[in-house]
């Protein structure tokens, strides 16, 4: 997913609008995910993504948001071919994750990290990379919380080899704290650049890219 282990990655998640998509890469993102997950404040429908992110997609990594999808939702997203990956942020098994793994599709499995017991599971993944989010019960992501940075920390020692994506509560104002911290191979945004759900500022997303990069 990320060719560049070595480069801090950042994604920014959760566009509604379509044309922000090619600003946010203009912006220097190295992928925008789209919510396909219904429920999401910051939904986009696959139809609306198929439509309008064609061109996008051509030269720049899109990543699918999704969250226990069906089986036409999965397949659907899978031959629009618009995605790099999918990142899955539901109660989605290990079997099912290696299934598509086996199929040749990318996937970020997204775990909430609630204490240091909840990363034994990400073991248990045979998946692209793994995606640390903050624990919300009840919710399955984009809630702003972050979560005891020293638990990525620990995990990137549990698990050397897994690619490790660092999200939750990410703001321009802590996120290179966080990057010093944790070294991922990536960051990932949502809330934490916005003026409204799903609708990105672009000036919040120039710093974060700044700050996060040490710019
Ligand atoms: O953003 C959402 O609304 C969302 C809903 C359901 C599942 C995942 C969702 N977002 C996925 C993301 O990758 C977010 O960037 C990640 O959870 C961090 O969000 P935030 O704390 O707001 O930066």
């Amino acid at each position: 997913m990320f060719p560049d282990p070595s480069r801090l990655n950042i994604k920014v998640c959760g566009i509604t609008q379509p044309e922000q998509a090619g600003v946010l890469f203009a912006l220097g993102a190295d992928a925008v995910g789209i919510n396909l997950w219904p429920k999401s404040k910051r939904h986009m429908p696959l139809e609306t993504a198929v439509k309008s992110l064609q061109t996008v997609a051509a030269k720049n990594a899109l990543v699918a948001v999704l969250v226990n999808p069906d089986d036409a939702l999965l397949a659907a997203t899978i031959s629009s071919g618009l995605f790099q990956a999918l990142q899955l942020h539901g109660d989605e098994t290990p079997a099912q994750v290696g299934a598509l793994m086996e199929r040749g599709v990318n996937v970020i499995k997204a775990l909430q990290v609630r204490d240091a017991a909840s990363l034994a599971q990400i073991g248990d993944y045979p998946c692209t990379a793994i995606l640390l989010d903050a624990y919300n019960p009840g919710t399955y992501g984009g809630g702003g919380h972050a979560f005891p940075w020293e638990l990525a920390v620990r995990a990137r020692e549990m698990f050397p080899q897994k690619q490790i994506l660092l999200s939750g509560g990410l703001t321009p104002d802590n996120v290179r704290q966080a990057v010093e911290q944790t070294h991922p191979v990536a960051v990932d945004v949502a809330s934490g650049v916005e003026s409204l759900p799903g609708s990105k500022d672009l000036m919040m997303v120039a710093r974060f890219i700044a700050e996060a990069r040490g710019e």
